[in-house]
């Protein structure tokens, strides 16, 4: 079988500085895998590469049995097709000068053909097409017609997440998809993408500094430090004593914090 995603020995410098150092991992379709890592271990790195926001110095990515080369136009907007990304901040993709619902359809309007199959039904009619997407978030229609600034942080990070499961994306990628909100609102998010991943067979990867939230959410986990992948283990195994010193550490911590 042929992985969905795969990274060989994937380096990124900027400047000089070594961020990323020689990553490789395989995803399969279905997968989730999370990446753990401090602030500044090359996480949101990863993800811009994969997603050919920024391009790769030595290595390669290879999606779907296509290796992505960020001068062949082709291979990548079928990877945007794919692969979408939902940010840490929802701010940052919804146009402050749109109603939301605009912002929650339009890499639709990029991709006519790519039309999911729980949309086709309402295909013709752009604003039902997001009242759908709306309902599959926890959203309600009388928010269809607000701006940005009229929604809280997680209703503005459900609007981002309508629009990433809008083409029904082989790969999601969530960037610390919680990070910005409320603790109380945290739960109810990783509650809607796991249920989501479920319903539309999606593979996470699923990017973050709160192990808990990882651990709940993934199949897989990788841990990064300093731009180079120290342990990867199944989540179940996450308590074994082979595991590496660092990922030790990460545990310890995040057990007291649950204290
Ligand atoms: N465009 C850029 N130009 C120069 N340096 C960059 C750029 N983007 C990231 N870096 C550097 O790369 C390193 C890794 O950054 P990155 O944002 O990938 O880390 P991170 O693990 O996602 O951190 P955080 O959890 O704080 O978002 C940091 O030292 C950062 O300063």
């Amino acid at each position: 079988m042929t992985n969905m995603l795969e990274i060989n020995s994937l380096t990124k410098t900027y400047g000089g500085n070594v961020i990323l150092n020689g990553i490789s991992l395989t995803m399969n379709q279905g997968e989730s895998l999370g990446i753990i890592g401090e602030s500044g271990s090359g996480k949101s790195t990863l993800s811009r590469v994969i997603t050919g926001l920024d391009n790769i110095d030595e290595g390669e990515v290879v999606f779907q049995g296509i290796s992505l080369d960020p001068k062949k136009g082709k291979s990548l907007k079928k990877l945007r097709r794919h692969v979408q990304i939902v940010f840490q901040d929802p701010s940052s993709s919804l146009n402050p000068k749109l109603p939301v619902w605009k912002s929650a359809i339009e890499p639709l309007e990029n991709y006519t053909d790519a039309m999911p199959a729980y949309l086709q039904h309402v295909k013709h009619n752009k604003k039902s097409m997001a009242e759908v997407l709306f309902n599959k978030v926890g959203l309600s229609k009388d928010l269809l017609e607000r701006y940005p600034h009229q929604l809280s942080g997680g209703q503005k990070q459900r609007v981002a997440i309508a629009r990433g499961i809008s083409l029904q994306p082989d790969l999601l990628i969530c960037d610390e998809p919680t990070s910005s909100l409320d603790v109380s609102i945290q739960a109810q998010i990783l509650n809607l993408l796991k249920e989501l991943k479920r319903d539309l067979n999606m593979s996470y990867l699923f990017i973050s500094h709160d192990l808990a939230a990882v651990q709940f959410m993934c199949d897989k986990i990788a841990v990064l430090k300093d731009g180079t992948i120290l342990d990867m283990f199944r989540t179940e195994e996450i308590f074994s004593e082979t595991r590496h010193e660092y990922t030790k550490k990460l545990v310890s911590i995040a057990l007291q914090n649950a204290l």
